[in-house]
């Protein structure tokens, strides 16, 4: 269990933010390349990434040596408004980072658990762990999918599990969802929480204050490194 308090950013600006989070993504980026000879980088879907995505896809790092994988996924194809690879390829995977290498999570099977068993197999070549990780957060408390209703939500959230990539059933998600587990996401070198608006940064405190432990405060105790909460209004 991190004994980190997590540490909060508050920016006057989401642009503020984006472009300060991007600096900070591609320096940790940079420093696996430098350390390691290659960048692991995952991002979280929804509407929040597509502004910081944008700053991040212009910077001048060897995006030839990263490789993009997804926090989450919905159990949709890329062509779909719901498609979480469909924002990162519109929004990150142009300009400078053009170059990087995308692993997707959806595969375009009948069920959600064969995507994710095609998914694992995919994943486990990766050279883990991450460099970098930015989180989302619903007002639920949910992040990445880890939905407080989710069927599979003890497995996802096991610090001693060893897989790296789970079908999810909740109710509240809407469709199926793949997502990457827990222990993926806190063994990150740099683990961001990207949160805007007052809903959200309201809903995060009284998550860190409650007795029930809900999934967005079960990451930031596990978080090795601790987390960086960055917040704009
Ligand atoms: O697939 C997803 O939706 C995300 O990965 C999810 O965890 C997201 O980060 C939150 O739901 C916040 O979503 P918004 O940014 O749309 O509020």
């Amino acid at each position: 269990m991190a004994d980190h308090e997590p540490m909060w950013t508050v920016f006057d600006s989401r642009e503020t933010l984006a472009e300060t989070l991007a600096e900070a993504v591609a320096a940790a980026l940079e420093d696996g390349i430098d350390e390691r000879g290659y960048g692991l980088l995952a991002v979280s879907g929804g509407s929040t990434p597509a502004r910081f995505m944008q700053a991040l896809s212009g910077k001048p790092l060897d995006w030839s040596k990263v490789t993009v994988v997804q926090v989450d996924e919905r159990f949709v194809p890329e062509t779909s408004p719901r498609s979480n690879a469909g924002l990162a390829k519109t929004n990150l995977l142009q300009n400078d980072a053009a170059a990087a290498s995308f692993v997707t999570l959806y595969r375009d099977v009948a069920e959600v658990a064969a995507s994710a068993d095609s998914a694992e197999a995919e994943l486990a070549t990766l050279p883990w762990p991450l460099d970098a990780v930015i989180l989302g957060m619903g007002p639920d408390g949910h992040t990445a999918s880890f939905f407080p209703d989710a069927k599979e939500l003890p497995q996802l959230l096991d610090p001693a599990g060893t897989r790296s990539v789970m079908a999810v059933h909740a109710e509240s998600a809407g469709e199926p969802r793949l997502t990457l587990t827990l222990p993926r996401l806190v063994s990150a070198r740099f683990l961001a929480l990207h949160i805007e608006g007052e809903e959200k940064r309201f809903a995060l405190e009284a998550a860190l204050a409650a007795d029930t432990i809900l999934p967005i405060r079960a990451v930031i105790e596990n978080a090795a490194e601790g987390i960086e909460i960055f917040w704009a209004p």
